[in-house]
């Protein structure tokens, strides 16, 4: 009897979680009736016997030559003389209780004429309904409310049995409730009497009429139906009460029958027709069920099936009892009853609680629900603000926008920088260049080289401006003089003059970097020896052009020429460029080579310094000739008339008279390394260069666009499909397999063996400490027994200890994955007898226990694909079973029956069932706990192998040269199903 745990709570009949949906098969029970009067007269044959609770079996074989089977079993069988009561009890009570937890259940009653439905059904009911009110009486903490409707389907027409007017009622179908008979009378049952009024009725208004076979045939399916709705007293009116509601159905069936049988014409035979029509569709809704629920089920094919469908493969728990006559007579009929029962015993329904919640408990958990529902939204949404794409999208929107400021930040440092550097170099070449000048000029002898014609010609094609250019560079000259005022030298200096200024840093940088900055640094490398040496050049001659008017000047007016001197103010002089590049050989400024040298070759700060200080040398070097220029220079300037000097020159002279060369070199080349140090290395260049890549080409928008696209677009489908396919297709399984060879290869046991071996803490160290230690208990040695006992030997002693403890360990874990991988047992044998506990077979383990990690791991992800292409190859139980049975053949041979015996014995098998051989090593290795039982399994295969030496394992056999015995295994199988 089941019980109720209060409210919301179900009744448990069988013990089993009710109150979720579970799936299970129709219980199927045949019921065999006495031979009748009839039969008896016709000395008809009992062809049928049940001989136990499941089986049936046909007895006259001698006269049925056909193939059918002889013997069906089912849930339950009962005999000729087993009463109703039982059959209740054994084969419908359990199911058709189930309507008291909330369930719907049916039984049915099929068979053919006459074989006992009506007289088995009939028994059930009465038997049902007085337990159902029994249960009710017994319990009192529950309200119940019964109600009963009955109807028949008379050649195909549904009509209520408990109304008189016999019109036919329609099926409607309802989204919810399925199947529903139109206007069906429900009667609330008051009581176990009212019911039994009610069945009585039914029973009259049933379609009866005599047959040949059956004077009181049901000529209609007639379906009783007893729905139980059941609400917690305590919790009536509650918000938080329920009422479990289900229906049981009490069929029972019009017989099949043979118009031949029943010799049956007129309105029998139309009767016969429809019963057998709807009894077809029945049996192929449940042939069809049977198999899988594949293709259309012709439910609706019949009034009968239709009304009946959620008892069908549905949702409801479901009996069958299928009744025979045991005549022999009635032999065809019983087989099909039979088959019917066999195809039924294979549908299965999934019922589950109906539980229908008071209209207040329902709003509050609406309410609830509600709730939730909002809380997940709520949840999602922050989600989505937080982690979403959006806001993903954002963050590097803002990571490029600051990015990007920095790079322009850099941009803007180096580009100061160039033009530091080039203001220095230009600085610095002029005042060489300047002073060499004055020396030249003093020497009277470049103009006389140079013609201004020819000068002239050269200067032209480059449409030089002389004024502009001589403030400019005076300008700049001055900025050299004065670093401090470089910076707002090119912030002021106009945007058009530096364009057309071929020595502006911004012309410098697309020259020598491209459109594309962040190539400069490394372009720079290879075009810079060239470049600079050509911008120096550039500088130079328009150093030489200025010195040249300046000193043009101060023997002249501007607009003159001077020929005697060959000065050419009038005209651009710049034919002088060629004339003081080539013709004067000005040697380059050092300190520009040594600045270049640095930019270029981005040395080290100490490469920098170092050379720093060779161009120191070098300087003091010059510089002690240049200050004696500066001084002529200044001999010269007392010679000269103070008002011929430019305001500028002056200037110059006057700084290079406070300023000594060496400071001015020392200057440029400190100023530049504090500008350039941080680039000078390469990697912070590289790493300029690389953000900058990222940040400013088309590539990262390029990449945030892919992002968003893959966020949003179809493709992520698309990816997902090809990651799906590439998983499910052999790719992986071939990568799983060379994985798995690369595994199974030598080198991992020859890395095992290293790394066991030379580790401080080895195996080795292991095997030497436990050496010392057993030499150490040698008692012919005393001088080393007198060390055990001592620290150090406790301390190995538990060190070997923790081995054997470790040892252990390991081989339980080898044991497990053995079972977990379906390794061969052959395998599992010979690995288990290898490992005696010594210390080097560490090795052996090591290697074991990481191949079949791989290998489990593997199986795993190959289970997940479902790819049974290397499983198989790899170790399928399909395999291992082939194995069990390869060894259980050779039981014969190498067990005596008496030894035999033993083992069924021990193993506990029954002596005189079937195949035992088989069900013995179907439980070799099986149970992995059982030490006892392993260690027997291992003793079971190795006789059954016939492993010679089966401690003395090679260790090639990590290899592929395992050979336990070739003579015992002729099988190329055997060796097939190793997995090494
Ligand atoms: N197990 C049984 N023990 C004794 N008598 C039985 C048994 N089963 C059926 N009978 C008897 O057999 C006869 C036919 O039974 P019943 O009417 O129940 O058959 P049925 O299968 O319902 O037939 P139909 O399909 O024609 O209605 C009845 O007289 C009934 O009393």
């Amino acid at each position: 009897m089941g019980s109720i745990y209060g409210d919301e709570s179900v009744v448990s009949w069988d013990g089993q979680d009710s109150t979720s949906g579970h799936e299970e098969k129709i219980f199927v029970a045949v019921r065999l009736r006495p031979l009748n009067d009839r039969e008896l007269a016709k000395n008809d044959v009992s062809d049928w016997e049940c001989i136990n609770n499941t089986t049936i079996i046909f007895k006259n074989t001698l006269h049925e030559r056909s193939m059918l089977p002889t013997a069906y079993a089912f849930d339950r069988v009962f005999g000729n003389d087993s009463p109703t009561k039982q059959v209740y009890e054994e084969a419908a009570k359990k199911i058709v209780l189930s309507v008291l937890s909330g369930m719907n259940s049916t039984i049915f009653a099929y068979g053919q004429t006459s074989s006992g439905k009506t007289y088995t059904m009939t028994g059930i009911t009465e038997y049902t309904l007085a337990d159902i009110f029994d249960y009710i009486s017994n319990h009192q903490e529950r309200d119940f409310i019964l109600k009963f409707s009955a109807m028949e389907i008379y050649n195909e027409l549904v009509k209520d049995l408990l109304c008189s007017d016999g019109t036919p009622l329609r099926l409607l179908d309802d989204p919810e409730r399925g199947t529903v008979v139109d206007k069906l009378t429900e009667v609330v049952l008051r009581d176990f009497n009212h019911l039994k009024e009610l069945l009585s009725t039914c029973e009259t208004q049933r379609q009866i009429g005599e047959t040949t076979l059956n004077e009181l045939s049901s000529r209609s399916h007639q379906i009783l139906r007893l729905t139980v709705e059941s609400e917690a007293r305590e919790y009536v009116g509650a918000l938080n009460s329920s009422t479990l509601t289900a229906s049981v159905n009490f069929v029972d069936l019009a017989g099949s029958e043979r118009a031949s049988q029943t010799l049956s014409a007129g309105t029998r035979l139309k009767e016969g027709c429809h019963i057998n029509r709807s009894l077809l569709t029945l049996g192929t809704v449940i042939r069809k069920l049977s198999k899988g629920r594949n293709g259309h089920i012709p439910y609706r094919d019949s009034k009968l099936t239709r009304i009946l469908q959620s008892s069908l493969g549905g949702n409801a728990r479901t009996a069958i009892i299928c009744t025979m006559s045991p005549a022999h007579t009635h032999l065809e009929q019983s087989r099909n009853t039979l088959l019917f029962a066999s195809c039924a015993k294979q549908v299965s329904t999934s019922a589950q609680v109906n539980v229908v919640m008071s209209e207040k408990a329902l709003v509050k958990q609406l309410q609830r629900e509600l709730a939730r529902l909002e809380n997940e939204l709520r949840n999602l949404s922050s989600l989505s603000a937080s982690g979403g794409s959006t806001s993903a999208l954002k963050e590097k929107e803002l990571l490029i926008e600051k990015m990007d400021k920095e790079m322009k930040e850099l941009i803007h440092q180096r580009d100061l920088a160039q033009s530091r550097v080039q203001d220095m170099l230009r600085s610095s070449s002029t005042s060489k260049s300047w002073v060499d000048m004055n020396n030249s000029h003093e020497k009277g002898s470049w103009t006389d080289e140079y013609p201004a014609s020819e000068a002239s010609e050269i200067i032209d094609p480059l449409r030089f401006d002389v004024a502009s250019r001589t403030s400019y560079i005076s300008d700049k000259y001055e900025g050299a003089i004065n670093p401090s005022r470089i910076e707002d030298q090119f912030l002021e200096h106009n945007e058009e003059q530096f364009l057309s200024d071929d020595t502006s840093p911004r012309l410098y940088i697309d020259k020598y970097f491209g459109p594309d900055p962040c190539k400069g640094w490394e372009k720079m490398a290879h075009v810079t020896d060239k470049g600079f040496e050509d911008n120096c050049k550039e500088v130079q001659c328009i150093d030489i052009d200025f010195t040249k008017s300046n000193m043009g000047s101060s023997e002249s007016s501007p607009q003159k020429a001077d020929p005697a001197s060959g000065y050419t103010m009038q005209s651009p002089c710049s034919s002088d460029i060629e004339v003081s590049d080539t013709s004067l050989d000005i040697p380059r400024s050092r300190s520009c080579a040594a600045i270049m040298i640095t930019v270029e070759k981005s040395p080290s700060l100490e490469a920098a310094k170092e050379k720093e200080n060779e161009n120191r040398l070098q300087n003091e070097a010059d510089n002690q000739e240049k200050l004696s220029t500066v001084e002529s220079v200044e001999k010269s300037e007392n010679l000269s008339t103070k008002e011929s000097q430019s305001p500028i020159m002056n200037e110059n002279i006057k700084t290079l008279r406070e300023d000594s060369m060496e400071k001015k070199h020392e200057d440029c080349v400190k100023e530049l390394s504090e500008v350039i140090k941080p680039k000078s290395t390469p990697e912070p260049v590289k790493q300029v260069e690389d953000d900058f890549v990222r940040m400013i080409k088309p590539e990262p928008v390029k990449q945030v666009e892919d992002n968003s696209v893959r966020m949003i677009k179809p493709e992520p489908v698309k990816q997902v499909e090809d990651n799906f396919v590439r998983m499910i297709k052999p790719e992986p399984v071939k990568q799983v397999e060379k994985d798995y060879v690369r595994m199974n290869k030598p080198e991992p046991v020859k890395q095992v063996e290293d790394d066991l071996m030379t580790k401080p803490g080895s195996v080795k160290q292991v095997i030497d400490d436990s050496k010392e230690m057993k030499d150490a208990k040698t008692p012919n040695e005393p001088e080393k027994t007198a060390d055990y006992g001592s620290p150090k030997a406790e301390e190995k002693n538990q060190y070997v200890s923790d081995w054997y403890t470790e040892f252990e360990r390991q081989r339980r874990d080898i044991i497990e994955l053995w079972n977990a991988c379906n390794i061969p047992l052959v395998h599992r044998t010979y690995f288990f007898l290898l490992f005696k506990g010594d210390p080097s077979d560490a090795v052996y383990m090591e290697v074991e226990l990481r191949r079949l990690s791989f290998l489990k791991n593997t199986l795993h992800g190959v289970r997940i694909v479902k790819d049974d292409q290397f499983f198989t190859q790899a170790s399928s139980l399909k395999a291992l079973n082939r194995e069990r049975e390869m060894l259980s053949k050779r039981m014969l041979k190498k067990f005596s029956a008496k030894e035999r015996e033993a083992l069924f014995q021990k193993w506990g098998i029954y002596l005189k069932s079937k195949q035992r051989r088989l069900q013995l090593c179907r439980r070799l290795w099986t149970d992995i706990t059982n030490m006892e039982r392993i260690n027997e399994s291992a003793a079971i295969v190795a006789k059954l192998v016939g492993f010679k030496e089966p401690g003395q394992a090679p260790k090639e056999m990590f290899g592929l040269s395992y050979s336990p015995d070739p003579t015992n295994l002729r099988s190329s199988s055997w060796r097939h199903s190793l997995p090494m």
